[in-house]
């Protein structure tokens, strides 16, 4: 059989409406054996590594897949915690405080799931998972702020090649950013001044963002002018001055030009600029993660440190915060518009019946 499908349906069933949460992947576990599983599946992704296919399969896996998953093994060792990887405990939190909140709109009309991109939980399993459960609207929001080819694309073509062996698809909405969504710039900005409540300010506030090559930018990729559009209207928010904040982009792979200014070299020549004191925010990752407590909260500190800097702070990410949850609920709200689930649609249906009865009597 090619396309898959239910044979236990029946006609009484009712339809649900289904939000799916979505975000990277991380692995198993802080292993070189599971780091392997996890880059080759994230590194074989053609929207990740834009290069001649079998050059790069020789590359990948005659040097990087020799080489990275060991390295790469001990740096998610030092962000391990006894609840696993904080990708994935924060996305998991993400999900049970979301599916709280739209119950209290939507009772048990609508489903809420989350799947990673790579690894476990998958977006096939999870779609899988709700379409039992009788989704027959489906609302994907990946939690990319700022779109790229290499994340939200890749999110998209997962979803699409699961539709492809699906018999019956639901109705489909896929967000593909919200990088200028009033009520997240307002959560980034309110955790910013939160934190410079309890802190203090600094020389400047760095808004850091994961980087992608400089080519995906030339070929039309928008991520970079939604980072700086990001960043621009947090800003704003916070009444900034063009010498008080800048944008930087951090984590890059491989030896070709990524987007610049790059977060370590910047951080390692401000100190002799005279800015001797820094805040970091990463309003491109909706969880704290590797790139983030490691590369942030250490590799980062110490550049800066060694460079003559005395104070560096880092501002953690929205996570699983109450004004997350809530931007998550509207955005969901706003994109939801004109679908209710099947048995308030059924009332909305029996209410206009006896209207219409009503007026004909
Ligand atoms: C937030 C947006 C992200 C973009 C854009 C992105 C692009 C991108 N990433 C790589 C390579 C790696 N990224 C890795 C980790 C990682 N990347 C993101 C997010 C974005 N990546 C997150 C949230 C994480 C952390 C996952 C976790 O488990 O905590 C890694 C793995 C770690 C390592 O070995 O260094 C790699 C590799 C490329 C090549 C790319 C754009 C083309
Ligand atoms: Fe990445
Ligand atoms: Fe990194």
């Amino acid at each position: 059989m090619k396309y898959q499908g239910r044979s236990d349906f029946n006609h009484g069933e009712r339809a649900k409406i289904g939000v799916l949460i979505t975000n990277l992947g991380t692995p198993e576990a802080p292993t070189p054996k599971a780091l392997r599983t996890y880059l080759a599946q994230f590194l074989s992704d053609p929207r990740v590594v834009e290069f001649p296919r079998l050059l790069w399969k020789v590359i990948l896996h005659g040097i990087i897949l020799r080489i990275r998953p060991a390295r790469s093994a001990k740096a998610y060792q030092t962000v391990w915690t006894d609840q696993g990887s904080p990708l994935m405990f924060h996305t998991q939190a993400q999900r049970d405080a979301l599916a709280t909140q739209l119950a209290q709109q939507y009772g048990d009309g609508i489903e809420v799931a989350f799947a990673m991109r790579y690894g476990q939980p998958s977006i096939e399993s999870a779609i899988e998972k709700l379409s039992a459960a009788g989704v027959r609207q489906l609302l994907v929001l990946p939690l990319y702020p700022q779109y790229s080819g290499s994340t939200t694309g890749s999110t998209f073509d997962n979803l699409a090649a699961d539709f492809t062996q699906r018999r019956w698809l639901p109705d489909l909405r896929f967000i593909s950013h919200y990088h200028d969504y009033p009520a997240y710039i307002q959560a980034v900005g309110d955790k910013i001044k939160a934190h410079w409540e309890k802190h203090g300010r600094c020389d400047k506030l760095i808004f850091s963002y994961h980087g992608v090559p400089k080519r995906y930018l030339l070929q039309g990729d928008p991520y970079h002018c939604e980072c700086y559009k990001t960043t621009r209207l947090v800003a704003e928010y916070l009444g900034l001055g063009k010498d008080d904040y800048m944008t930087t982009f951090q984590s890059r792979f491989g030896r070709e030009e990524w987007l610049k200014p790059y977060t370590d070299e910047t951080l390692k020549s401000l100190p002799a600029q005279g800015v001797k004191s820094v805040q970091m925010v990463c309003p491109g990752f909706s969880s704290d993660c590797l790139e983030t407590i490691e590369e942030i909260g250490e590799e980062n500190r110490e550049y800066f440190e060694h460079a003559g800097g005395e104070t560096y702070q880092y501002i953690e990410c929205l996570n699983a915060d109450a004004a997350h949850i809530d931007m998550m609920a509207q955005l969901v709200n706003d994109n939801l518009h004109g679908w209710v689930p099947g048995d308030q649609a059924q009332a909305v249906q029996t209410a206009i019946l006896a209207k219409e009865q009503g007026a004909a009597r």
